[in-house]
């Protein structure tokens, strides 16, 4: 199936574009009422992720309803240790909960490498489902955690201002830390894969606890695995997005990927410098900006495309759009992209 509109892909790859894509990450869920709609008429979270025709309603109405020029699978990253053997819930109002956590090796011995099509055939159906639906419209996106982030919950069992259980494996029980982290690499990969053959057309591995590592620490227990997930993955272009990592950019350049994601907190000039000129570069808008008012929000969009300039750059916000923002002012984020990006494509080609 041909994509009518590739705008993601081709800025991905580094190719021209008539203008800038945009999308938001999270924007499947939460502030879309015809989500709450969906998701208030079964048990809970894990239904509507693990109910192949409704991750795909809920994956396509951010596509109709806000005009994002990709769609992002609706799923969790947190299915990936769910399929290694450890179940999560998803507590209202408060987030993930794993009754069972890694604490040691007799923990690590139960666990085993994801069988993607029989633990996680819910996320291909779903993904199938939406590109026959999508019928080419735009690209769809696949995700997974990245393994520091994967591990940082198998091991706390929950959210934590700062995973420092999960920290401290890594100067306790290095090897224990080492052997979990490839399993969770090895399970990704082929999920990611798996993913890709069902139709996603780009991936994206989300690191979103890599700002509470010291540098040194970034590269052996994050970067590294994340590295090994980019040069097993050839047949879409692959992007990173490492929440907090601005002490890894310089770094981030080496990676066999095609985009990698900034947050709010990055300067996008130096950001260009240190990644370089050879990948494109996702975000990076303050999710609180779209609390301002319409005119606040068009200014912030078009101070940060001048930042970005026309090439190479996918907007987005630099992390998730938050639960309680105004869907309206979502699109004016996305209007305001697409109008003034294509005035700049056009006088600068
Ligand atoms: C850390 C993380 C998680 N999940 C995810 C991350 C990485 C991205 C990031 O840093 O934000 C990724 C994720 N989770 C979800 C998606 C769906 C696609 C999208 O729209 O981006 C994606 C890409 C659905 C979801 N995942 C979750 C919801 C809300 C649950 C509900 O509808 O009741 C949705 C729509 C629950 C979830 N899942 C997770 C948490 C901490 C929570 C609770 C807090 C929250 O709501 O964000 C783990």
């Amino acid at each position: 199936m041909e994509l009518q509109n590739d705008l993601l892909i081709r800025a991905a790859k580094g190719e021209k574009t008539e203008r800038t894509p945009v999308w938001l990450m999270r924007q499947a869920g939460r502030i879309l009422p015809e989500y709450r709609a969906v998701r208030n008429s079964l048990s809970g979270f894990i239904e509507l992720v693990t109910t192949p025709e409704l991750a795909a309603e809920v994956t396509i109405q951010p596509v109709d309803i806000l005009g994002v020029d990709a769609a992002i699978i609706f799923s969790d990253i947190l299915v990936i240790p769910e399929a290694m053997g450890l179940k999560y819930e998803m507590v209202e109002k408060k987030g993930p909960w794993f009754p069972e956590t890694v604490n040691g090796y007799d923990d690590f011995n139960k666990l085993r490498k994801a069988d993607v099509e029989s633990d996680l055939g819910y996320v291909l159906e779903a993904i199938k489902i939406t590109k026959k639906e999508l019928n080419g419209r735009v690209p769809l996106i696949g995700f997974a955690g990245a393994p520091w982030t994967i591990f940082c919950y198998m091991i706390e069992g929950q959210g934590s201002k700062t995973f420092s259980k999960a920290r401290r494996m890594l100067y306790n029980e290095p090897l224990l830390a080492d052997q979990l982290l490839q399993l969770i690499t090895d399970s990704t990969i082929d999920y990611l894969k798996a993913q890709i053959a069902a139709g996603a057309d780009i991936v994206q591995v989300f690191d979103s606890w890599a700002g509470i590592l010291p540098p040194d620490h970034y590269q052996k227990y994050s970067m590294k695995y994340i590295a090994q997930i980019c040069d097993a993955i050839e047949e879409v272009p692959v992007t990173v997005f490492a929440k907090g990592a601005y002490f890894a950019r310089q770094e981030m350049r080496h990676l066999n990927c095609q985009t990698v994601g900034l947050d709010w907190n990055m300067d996008i000039q130096e950001s260009r410098r240190l990644i370089g000129e050879n990948k494109t570069l996702q975000g990076n808008l303050d999710p609180c900006t779209l609390y301002g008012s319409t005119t606040e929000i068009e200014t912030a969009t078009r101070k940060m495309l001048d930042g970005f300039g026309p090439s190479r750059h996918i907007a987005n916000l630099g992390h998730g759009v938050y639960p309680d923002t105004d869907p309206e002012k979502v699109k004016v984020f996305i209007n305001t992209v697409k109008e003034y990006s294509a005035v700049m494509h056009s006088t600068s080609n």
